[in-house]
């Protein structure tokens, strides 16, 4: 079977070892060739913590099918097509955890959230003692092009994260291995963070 759909696969095994993907939330893309864009997604409406030879469908620029298939490509392809038209990533994962949607509704008001003072900061290729890393919180339009539209503003490198506000996350990197590491670091951070609040609600109160 092709490189990319094996990396993909030991993604997915182990974002599902994680329980990353409850009652068939999340998607998964990785990039298969650039001119033209032809990339790996999820199918759709799958559980993911299932592995079968047709967890994954080959698409084109547009997210339609690029060979014969009966299967159906994730129905947020659209917010992977713009990861791969706006920068050079080569990975994109799409993850809902609980702790992923209580930080975007807390902070949703903010627009952001902006962690600093955390060694696995590093993880995002930030290595100076007061570097800081923002993740923009988006509203989770149900209008799939126009999520995709508001998400595409927020799709500047080659590596990044966007929060959708009550529904999940979305990460991308150069490649599988760097997607997943943002996506560690990303969710390590939201754990320690609410972990703290309620630590510290506790001791308060
Ligand atoms: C029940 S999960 C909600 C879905 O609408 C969606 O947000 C999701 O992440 C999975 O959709 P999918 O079409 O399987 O890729
Ligand atoms: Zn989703």
């Amino acid at each position: 079977m092709e490189q990319r759909w094996r990396e993909l696969a030991e993604v997915k095994r182990e974002l599902a070892g994680r329980d990353w993907f409850p009652a068939t939330s999340g998607n998964l893309a990785i990039k298969t060739g650039s001119e033209p864009l032809t990339f790996y997604v999820t199918a759709s409406g799958k559980d993911k913590r299932k592995e079968s030879s047709e967890d994954f469908l080959l698409v084109d620029g547009s997210g339609q099918p690029a060979e014969e298939t009966t299967l159906k490509p994730s129905a947020e392809t659209l917010l992977h097509i713009e990861v791969y038209t706006r920068t050079n990533a080569g990975c994109s994962l799409h993850v809902h955890t609980v702790d992923n949607n209580v930080i975007s509704e807390l902070y949703a008001h903010e627009g952001s959230i902006t962690f600093t003072g955390q060694e696995i900061i590093k993880a995002f290729g930030l290595w100076e003692e007061d570097a800081s890393f923002t993740i923009p919180i988006i509203p989770n339009h149900a209008d799939i092009p126009q999520l995709a539209r508001v998400f595409g503003q927020h799709v500047h490198e080659d590596a990044g994260a966007v929060l959708i506000r009550n529904h999940g996350i979305t990460v991308w990197g150069r490649d599988a291995f760097e997607a997943k590491k943002y996506l560690e670091a990303c969710e390590f951070l939201f754990s320690y963070h609410l972990k703290l609040k309620q630590f510290s609600a506790i001791t308060i109160n």
